[in-house]
Protein backbone atom coordinates (compact mmCIF):
# COMPACT_ATOMS: atom_id res chain seq x y z
CA UNK A 1 0.00 0.00 0.00
CA UNK A 2 0.80 3.38 -0.84
CA UNK A 3 1.66 5.80 1.96
CA UNK A 4 0.02 8.98 2.50
CA UNK A 5 1.77 12.66 1.82
CA UNK A 6 0.96 14.27 4.61
CA UNK A 7 0.01 17.94 3.64
CA UNK A 8 0.15 20.75 6.81
CA UNK A 9 -2.39 23.61 5.41
CA UNK A 10 -3.69 26.42 7.91
CA UNK A 11 -6.30 26.14 10.35
CA UNK A 12 -8.19 28.78 9.92
CA UNK A 13 -7.36 32.39 8.73
CA UNK A 14 -6.52 34.34 5.02
CA UNK A 15 -5.00 31.21 3.82
CA UNK A 16 -7.56 28.43 4.96
CA UNK A 17 -10.46 28.81 2.26
CA UNK A 18 -8.46 28.98 -0.97
CA UNK A 19 -5.62 26.06 0.33
CA UNK A 20 -9.27 23.99 0.98
CA UNK A 21 -10.23 25.00 -2.57
CA UNK A 22 -6.82 24.62 -4.37
CA UNK A 23 -7.12 20.50 -3.37
CA UNK A 24 -11.03 20.75 -3.88
CA UNK A 25 -10.39 21.65 -7.45
CA UNK A 26 -7.79 19.28 -8.03
CA UNK A 27 -10.03 16.69 -7.58
CA UNK A 28 -8.64 15.87 -3.82
CA UNK A 29 -11.23 15.30 -1.26
CA UNK A 30 -10.77 16.26 2.16
CA UNK A 31 -13.32 16.53 5.09
CA UNK A 32 -12.82 19.52 7.31
CA UNK A 33 -14.66 18.61 10.35
CA UNK A 34 -15.45 21.03 12.88
CA UNK A 35 -12.63 21.00 15.67
CA UNK A 36 -11.00 18.25 13.23
CA UNK A 37 -7.27 18.86 13.06
CA UNK A 38 -6.09 15.82 10.93
CA UNK A 39 -8.21 14.54 7.54
CA UNK A 40 -7.30 11.43 5.39
CA UNK A 41 -8.36 12.26 1.99
CA UNK A 42 -10.82 9.40 0.99
CA UNK A 43 -9.68 9.40 -3.19
CA UNK A 44 -6.37 10.80 -2.97
CA UNK A 45 -3.10 9.59 -0.83
CA UNK A 46 -3.08 12.11 1.25
CA UNK A 47 -3.10 13.53 4.95
CA UNK A 48 -3.86 16.81 5.76
CA UNK A 49 -2.98 18.80 8.86
CA UNK A 50 -5.00 21.65 9.88
CA UNK A 51 -2.52 23.96 11.73
CA UNK A 52 -1.17 27.73 12.64
CA UNK A 53 0.41 29.12 9.91
CA UNK A 54 3.69 30.24 11.70
CA UNK A 55 4.45 26.38 12.46
CA UNK A 56 4.24 25.09 9.38
CA UNK A 57 7.34 25.98 7.78
CA UNK A 58 8.99 24.40 10.85
CA UNK A 59 7.08 21.38 10.43
CA UNK A 60 7.93 20.76 6.88
CA UNK A 61 11.87 21.11 7.72
CA UNK A 62 11.12 19.16 10.32
CA UNK A 63 9.26 16.22 7.96
CA UNK A 64 6.31 16.15 10.31
CA UNK A 65 4.74 17.41 7.31
CA UNK A 66 6.43 16.74 3.70
CA UNK A 67 4.26 19.59 2.49
CA UNK A 68 2.76 22.77 3.53
CA UNK A 69 0.98 26.05 2.45
CA UNK A 70 2.08 29.28 3.47
CA UNK A 71 2.43 32.49 2.97
CA UNK A 72 5.81 33.69 1.58
CA UNK A 73 6.37 36.33 4.42
CA UNK A 74 6.04 34.09 6.77
CA UNK A 75 8.17 31.05 5.31
CA UNK A 76 10.79 33.79 4.57
CA UNK A 77 10.77 34.96 8.61
CA UNK A 78 11.02 31.39 9.43
CA UNK A 79 13.96 31.35 8.18
CA UNK A 80 13.41 27.31 7.66
CA UNK A 81 15.07 25.04 5.43
CA UNK A 82 12.83 23.83 2.99
CA UNK A 83 11.68 23.75 -0.91
CA UNK A 84 9.41 26.78 -2.45
CA UNK A 85 8.26 24.48 -4.93
CA UNK A 86 5.40 26.58 -6.37
CA UNK A 87 3.95 29.87 -6.06
CA UNK A 88 -0.10 29.41 -5.38
CA UNK A 89 -1.25 32.88 -6.60
CA UNK A 90 -3.39 33.87 -3.95
CA UNK A 91 -3.14 35.47 -0.75
CA UNK A 92 -1.17 38.39 -2.23
CA UNK A 93 -0.45 41.24 0.06
CA UNK A 94 2.85 43.53 1.16
CA UNK A 95 4.86 43.63 3.88
CA UNK A 96 5.12 47.73 4.08
CA UNK A 97 5.87 50.02 6.62
CA UNK A 98 3.43 52.62 7.94
CA UNK A 99 3.58 56.08 10.12
CA UNK A 100 1.20 58.58 11.61
CA UNK A 101 -0.81 60.10 8.60
CA UNK A 102 0.03 63.22 9.51
CA UNK A 103 3.50 62.46 9.85
CA UNK A 104 6.13 62.99 6.46
CA UNK A 105 8.35 60.47 5.25
CA UNK A 106 11.67 61.02 3.50
CA UNK A 107 12.71 57.71 2.81
CA UNK A 108 14.27 55.45 4.49
CA UNK A 109 16.03 57.70 6.95
CA UNK A 110 12.90 59.17 8.42
CA UNK A 111 13.29 56.05 10.31
CA UNK A 112 16.41 56.45 12.11
CA UNK A 113 16.48 55.73 15.83
CA UNK A 114 12.86 55.35 15.70
CA UNK A 115 11.06 52.50 16.91
CA UNK A 116 8.68 49.95 15.08
CA UNK A 117 6.27 47.38 16.09
CA UNK A 118 6.95 44.02 13.67
CA UNK A 119 5.54 40.63 13.83
CA UNK A 120 8.28 40.74 11.11
CA UNK A 121 11.49 41.50 12.57
CA UNK A 122 13.73 39.47 10.79
CA UNK A 123 12.86 40.85 7.18
CA UNK A 124 12.23 44.48 9.22
CA UNK A 125 15.83 44.41 9.92
CA UNK A 126 17.43 43.14 6.78
CA UNK A 127 15.33 46.58 5.35
CA UNK A 128 16.64 48.31 7.72
CA UNK A 129 20.17 46.97 7.65
CA UNK A 130 20.49 47.13 3.92
CA UNK A 131 19.40 51.10 4.14
CA UNK A 132 22.04 51.93 6.83
CA UNK A 133 19.24 52.77 9.53
CA UNK A 134 19.49 51.93 13.49
CA UNK A 135 15.87 51.41 14.78
CA UNK A 136 14.71 49.44 17.47
CA UNK A 137 12.44 46.79 16.41
CA UNK A 138 9.36 46.14 18.83
CA UNK A 139 7.96 42.72 18.01
CA UNK A 140 5.05 42.12 18.67
CA UNK A 141 2.15 38.91 17.42
CA UNK A 142 -1.00 40.73 16.56
CA UNK A 143 -3.01 43.71 16.07
CA UNK A 144 0.21 45.78 15.14
CA UNK A 145 -1.46 49.04 13.72
CA UNK A 146 -2.63 49.93 17.46
CA UNK A 147 1.16 50.76 18.17
CA UNK A 148 1.72 54.18 17.66
CA UNK A 149 -1.78 55.63 18.73
CA UNK A 150 -0.95 53.56 22.05
CA UNK A 151 2.50 55.19 22.44
CA UNK A 152 4.50 51.39 21.65
CA UNK A 153 6.24 52.20 18.68
CA UNK A 154 6.22 55.63 16.23
CA UNK A 155 6.06 53.33 13.19
CA UNK A 156 4.55 49.74 12.17
CA UNK A 157 6.12 47.15 9.64
CA UNK A 158 2.39 44.56 8.98
CA UNK A 159 0.68 43.09 6.32
CA UNK A 160 -1.27 45.00 4.18
CA UNK A 161 -3.89 44.23 1.44
CA UNK A 162 -6.54 46.51 0.79
CA UNK A 163 -5.05 49.25 3.19
CA UNK A 164 -8.11 49.81 4.93
CA UNK A 165 -6.75 48.35 8.82
CA UNK A 166 -4.08 51.13 8.02
CA UNK A 167 -6.79 53.49 7.26
CA UNK A 168 -8.92 52.71 10.50
CA UNK A 169 -5.69 53.17 12.60
CA UNK A 170 -4.91 56.69 11.14
CA UNK A 171 -1.86 55.37 9.70
CA UNK A 172 -0.20 55.90 5.91
CA UNK A 173 1.96 53.50 4.47
CA UNK A 174 5.07 54.99 3.29
CA UNK A 175 7.44 52.06 2.45
CA UNK A 176 6.55 48.40 0.68
CA UNK A 177 9.70 46.28 2.06
CA UNK A 178 8.62 43.06 0.53
CA UNK A 179 5.45 40.76 -1.28
CA UNK A 180 3.78 38.06 -0.70
CA UNK A 181 1.40 35.28 -2.04
CA UNK A 182 0.61 31.69 -0.82
CA UNK A 183 3.18 29.42 -1.79
CA UNK A 184 3.64 25.57 -1.93
CA UNK A 185 6.91 24.76 0.65
CA UNK A 186 8.19 21.23 0.51
CA UNK A 187 11.01 19.24 2.94
CA UNK A 188 14.27 19.26 1.80
CA UNK A 189 14.51 15.08 1.49
CA UNK A 190 11.18 13.53 0.34
CA UNK A 191 11.08 10.00 0.13
CA UNK A 192 10.77 8.78 -3.67
CA UNK A 193 7.51 7.81 -3.12
CA UNK A 194 6.17 11.27 -1.80
CA UNK A 195 8.28 12.88 -5.06
CA UNK A 196 5.65 11.14 -7.60
CA UNK A 197 2.51 11.81 -5.41
CA UNK A 198 3.54 15.78 -5.31
CA UNK A 199 4.62 15.38 -9.15
CA UNK A 200 1.14 14.22 -9.44
CA UNK A 201 -0.36 17.15 -6.98
CA UNK A 202 1.88 19.61 -9.19
CA UNK A 203 0.44 18.35 -12.53
CA UNK A 204 -3.27 19.19 -10.98
CA UNK A 205 -2.28 22.18 -9.71
CA UNK A 206 -0.61 23.46 -13.45
CA UNK A 207 -3.57 22.43 -15.08
CA UNK A 208 -6.00 24.48 -12.51
CA UNK A 209 -3.92 27.25 -12.90
CA UNK A 210 -3.68 27.20 -16.57
CA UNK A 211 -7.50 26.73 -16.99
CA UNK A 212 -7.96 30.14 -14.58
CA UNK A 213 -5.34 32.07 -16.60
CA UNK A 214 -7.22 31.42 -20.11
CA UNK A 215 -10.88 31.44 -21.55
CA UNK A 216 -12.47 29.89 -24.30
CA UNK A 217 -13.91 31.56 -26.81
CA UNK A 218 -16.15 31.29 -29.65
CA UNK A 219 -17.26 33.73 -32.45
CA UNK A 220 -19.38 33.98 -35.59
CA UNK A 221 -17.12 35.55 -38.88
CA UNK A 222 -17.44 35.96 -42.39
CA UNK A 223 -15.23 33.86 -44.28
CA UNK A 224 -13.29 36.79 -45.78
CA UNK A 225 -12.10 37.90 -42.12
CA UNK A 226 -11.47 34.95 -41.36
CA UNK A 227 -6.92 35.45 -41.73
CA UNK A 228 -7.43 38.44 -39.64
CA UNK A 229 -9.47 37.13 -37.03
CA UNK A 230 -7.33 33.88 -36.74
CA UNK A 231 -4.37 35.90 -36.62
CA UNK A 232 -5.96 37.73 -33.42
CA UNK A 233 -6.87 34.04 -31.63
CA UNK A 234 -3.77 31.87 -32.26
CA UNK A 235 -5.38 29.49 -29.38
CA UNK A 236 -3.50 26.55 -27.92
CA UNK A 237 -2.50 25.08 -31.63
CA UNK A 238 -4.41 26.99 -33.95
CA UNK A 239 -8.41 27.72 -33.76
CA UNK A 240 -11.05 25.32 -34.98
CA UNK A 241 -13.28 26.78 -37.70
CA UNK A 242 -16.19 25.46 -38.96
CA UNK A 243 -18.83 26.16 -41.36
CA UNK A 244 -21.98 27.84 -40.33
CA UNK A 245 -25.58 26.82 -42.43
CA UNK A 246 -25.58 30.15 -43.54
CA UNK A 247 -23.85 30.77 -46.76
CA UNK A 248 -19.80 32.57 -45.99
CA UNK A 249 -19.65 32.43 -42.57
CA UNK A 250 -17.68 30.52 -40.13
CA UNK A 251 -17.86 29.46 -36.31
CA UNK A 252 -14.21 29.90 -34.90
CA UNK A 253 -13.29 28.31 -31.38
CA UNK A 254 -10.07 29.08 -29.47
CA UNK A 255 -8.53 30.02 -26.18
CA UNK A 256 -7.79 33.27 -25.27
CA UNK A 257 -5.54 34.10 -22.20
CA UNK A 258 -7.07 36.45 -19.43
CA UNK A 259 -4.41 39.05 -18.92
CA UNK A 260 -5.04 40.22 -22.98
CA UNK A 261 -8.28 39.65 -22.73
CA UNK A 262 -10.01 42.83 -23.45
CA UNK A 263 -7.87 44.15 -25.88
CA UNK A 264 -7.83 41.06 -28.19
CA UNK A 265 -12.20 41.34 -27.74
CA UNK A 266 -11.64 44.65 -28.75
CA UNK A 267 -9.47 43.43 -31.77
CA UNK A 268 -11.82 41.06 -32.97
CA UNK A 269 -14.85 43.21 -33.09
CA UNK A 270 -13.04 45.86 -35.01
CA UNK A 271 -12.26 42.87 -37.54
CA UNK A 272 -15.67 41.89 -38.37
CA UNK A 273 -16.24 38.98 -35.24
CA UNK A 274 -19.99 38.82 -34.15
CA UNK A 275 -21.29 36.76 -31.71
CA UNK A 276 -19.12 36.40 -29.18
CA UNK A 277 -19.38 33.89 -26.49
CA UNK A 278 -16.73 33.42 -23.25
CA UNK A 279 -16.75 30.75 -21.45
CA UNK A 280 -15.14 29.40 -18.09
CA UNK A 281 -12.45 26.52 -18.54
CA UNK A 282 -12.32 23.75 -15.65
CA UNK A 283 -9.17 22.26 -16.46
CA UNK A 284 -6.54 22.64 -19.61
CA UNK A 285 -4.17 19.99 -20.00
CA UNK A 286 -1.40 21.02 -22.50
N1 LIG B 1 -5.26 41.18 4.25
C1 LIG B 1 -4.65 40.18 3.63
N2 LIG B 1 -4.86 39.95 2.32
C2 LIG B 1 -4.25 38.94 1.68
N3 LIG B 1 -3.41 38.10 2.28
C3 LIG B 1 -3.17 38.27 3.57
C4 LIG B 1 -3.78 39.32 4.31
N4 LIG B 1 -3.38 39.24 5.58
C5 LIG B 1 -2.54 38.21 5.64
N5 LIG B 1 -2.40 37.61 4.44
C6 LIG B 1 -1.57 36.43 4.10
O1 LIG B 1 -2.16 35.30 4.73
C7 LIG B 1 -1.28 34.76 5.72
C8 LIG B 1 -2.10 34.32 6.91
O2 LIG B 1 -2.74 35.44 7.47
P1 LIG B 1 -3.60 35.35 8.79
O3 LIG B 1 -4.00 36.75 9.13
O4 LIG B 1 -4.66 34.34 8.63
O5 LIG B 1 -2.47 34.83 9.77
P2 LIG B 1 -2.47 34.55 11.32
O6 LIG B 1 -3.43 35.47 11.98
O7 LIG B 1 -1.04 34.57 11.70
O8 LIG B 1 -3.06 33.06 11.39
P3 LIG B 1 -2.76 31.85 12.40
O9 LIG B 1 -3.86 31.90 13.40
O10 LIG B 1 -2.84 30.60 11.54
O11 LIG B 1 -1.40 32.05 12.99
C9 LIG B 1 -0.28 35.87 6.01
O12 LIG B 1 0.95 35.35 6.46
C10 LIG B 1 -0.15 36.54 4.67
O13 LIG B 1 0.72 35.81 3.83
O1 LIG C 1 -4.83 46.06 4.23
P1 LIG C 1 -5.97 45.22 4.75
O2 LIG C 1 -6.83 44.70 3.64
O3 LIG C 1 -6.75 45.91 5.80
O4 LIG C 1 -5.33 43.91 5.39
C1 LIG C 1 -4.29 43.95 6.31
C2 LIG C 1 -4.63 43.25 7.57
O5 LIG C 1 -4.96 41.87 7.30
C3 LIG C 1 -4.22 41.03 8.19
O6 LIG C 1 -4.88 40.83 9.38
P2 LIG C 1 -6.21 39.91 9.50
O7 LIG C 1 -7.40 40.69 9.09
O8 LIG C 1 -5.99 38.63 8.77
O9 LIG C 1 -6.31 39.66 11.04
P3 LIG C 1 -5.22 39.11 12.08
O10 LIG C 1 -4.47 40.33 12.51
O11 LIG C 1 -6.07 38.53 13.17
O12 LIG C 1 -4.37 38.09 11.40
C4 LIG C 1 -2.96 41.82 8.46
O13 LIG C 1 -2.33 41.44 9.66
C5 LIG C 1 -3.43 43.26 8.50
O14 LIG C 1 -3.80 43.65 9.78
MG1 LIG D 1 -0.01 33.17 12.42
Amino acid sequence: MMQNIRIAIQKSGRLSEDSIDLFKECGIKLDMGKGRLKSVSSNFNAEFLFLRDDDIPGYVEDGVADLGIVGENVLVESAKKVNLVKKLGFSKCRLSIAIPREESFEGPQSLQNKSIATSYPKLLSKYLKENGIKANIHEISGSVEIAPSIGLADAVCDIVSSGSTLLSNGLKEVQEIFKSEAVLIGNKNLSAENKSILEKILFRINAVQKAQDNKYILLNAPNDKLPEIINIIAGMKSPTVMPLAVEGWSSVHSVLEEKAFWEKIEALRNAGAQGILVIPIEKMIL
